[in-house]
């Protein structure tokens, strides 16, 4: 454990966002001393990285109190930010109770290493030749924080979709590390269904004219496309029905034929939202990301793999989940050792999980409550 995470006092700690440098921050000299680069599993080597990441609350003095969050595609570390109906003070995960730590996925643009930041061999941004990070490689970049924070245990890990893929995937890596592990609307290995809108994400940005171009804006008109494509995954029929529906008497059409307001303009709105927090490059190689995720990559098959699970498990779903269907959580269910499986009835579809609050803590509770 590292001399500043010694002290574990017990005073409330506000949310603080921090950087992990590797091989700066390393926890022992044991341990600087061993370091010869990150290897990815494409055998890439990076001689250095860094991890935003976001602690609330403070370690208690028995070490036992750790909730790890992990997010999903296009978030940050601060779930206080994006999960704010279960994380805060007087919330289900409440920082005066535990402690909460959440790293920004390398890929991404919040903070951790990213494709615009630059390529210490080149001196210049990375861009498209950002290293390919898979979901394995993604967890093993944690570990040496996991280590600098002093954590042996963690009580609960929890993550939606490609946060769930990255729970999963540590799970099986240290099982011994979590107590319980809850994903959320996620999979063991990606399917051909969620690799066919991923790819197709990409096409969208490789047709922009721009995307070939080395600054930060390149590929942007693509992304808010690909987007707004994304988006009718990540919801439901019924939820567009319910929240976009123009009827008769509100309806319009400009001159054009372009429907105006409801669902149309509801998805080219979602493409700039994107675009104004989001650059192109980060959503393309995170696309990939999740597309490499495979527990049973080099473990002989995904059962087996999953089978290796200790952590007592709560699996939920959504009824309306599109691209993460319900048998996918049904199939972690029954391969994960004694695990639980819930199914959330939802409008929302797949992005019912950073939506439906309420249920989902009631499902938490239930859980730790009988698993004690
Ligand atoms: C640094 C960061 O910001 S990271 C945190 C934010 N992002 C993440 O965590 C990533 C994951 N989050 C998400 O994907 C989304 O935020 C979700 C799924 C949680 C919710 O999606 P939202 O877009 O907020 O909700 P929803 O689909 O209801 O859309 C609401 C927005 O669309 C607008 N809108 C709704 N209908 C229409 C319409 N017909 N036409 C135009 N705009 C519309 C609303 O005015 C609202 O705009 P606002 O977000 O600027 O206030
Ligand atoms: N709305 C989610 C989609 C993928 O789970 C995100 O942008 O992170």
């Amino acid at each position: 454990m590292s001399e500043a995470h010694k002290q574990t006092g017990t005073a409330y700690s506000p949310c603080e966002v921090k950087t992990f440098r590797v091989p700066q921050d390393l926890c022992s000299p044991a341990e600087k001393l061993k370091w010869k680069g990150f290897e990815l599993e494409s055998g890439e080597k990076l001689p250095q990285y860094h991890l935003a990441y976001t602690t609330c609350g403070q370690l208690n003095t028995e070490r036992n109190n750790v909730v790890w969050i992990f997010h999903a595609l296009t978030a940050n570390s601060n779930p206080q930010e994006w999960w704010d109906g279960l994380v805060g003070a007087g919330k289900y995960f409440d920082p005066a109770k535990y402690f909460i730590v959440c790293v920004n996925t390398p890929g991404s643009c919040y903070g951790s290493i990213g494709p615009l930041d630059m390529n210490v061999a080149t001196g210049k941004p990375y861009y498209h030749d950002f290293p390919f990070f898979s979901t394995r490689d993604l967890i093993r970049s944690y570990q040496p924080l996991r280590r600098f924070l002093g954590i042996e245990k963690i009580h609960i890990g929890i993550g939606g979709s490609m946060g769930g893929q990255q729970l999963l995937e540590w799970s099986i890596e240290e099982p011994e590390l979590f107590e319980h592990i809850i994903p959320i609307a996620t999979n063991a290995i990606h399917s051909a269904w969620g690799i066919a809108f991923n790819t197709t994400q990409r096409m969208i940005i490789e047709a922009d004219g721009t995307w070939g171009q080395q600054h930060p804006q390149a590929g942007i008109a693509g992304m808010k496309a690909a987007r707004a494509m994304a988006l009718i995954s990540y919801r439901s029929y019924e939820g567009y029905a319910l929240k976009q529906s123009t009827n008769n008497s509100q309806w319009q059409i400009d001159n054009s034929g372009e429907s105006v307001g409801g669902a149309a303009s509801y998805q080219r709105y979602q493409g700039e939202k994107l675009a104004n927090r989001y650059n192109a490059f980060s959503y393309y190689t995170l696309s990939k990301t999740m597309d490499s995720h495979n527990l049973g990559r080099g473990r002989g098959t995904v059962a087996e793999a999953l089978q290796l699970i200790r952590a007592k498990a709560l699996v939920i779903g959504i009824d309306s989940d599109v691209l993460f269907p319900l048998s996918e959580q049904q199939y972690l269910a029954a391969q994960i050792p004694g695990a639980h499986f819930l199914s959330i009835s939802s409008h929302f579809g797949h992005d019912g999980f950073l939506l439906e609050f309420d249920t989902i803590e009631k499902a938490i509770d239930s859980f730790l409550n009988d698993n004690k």
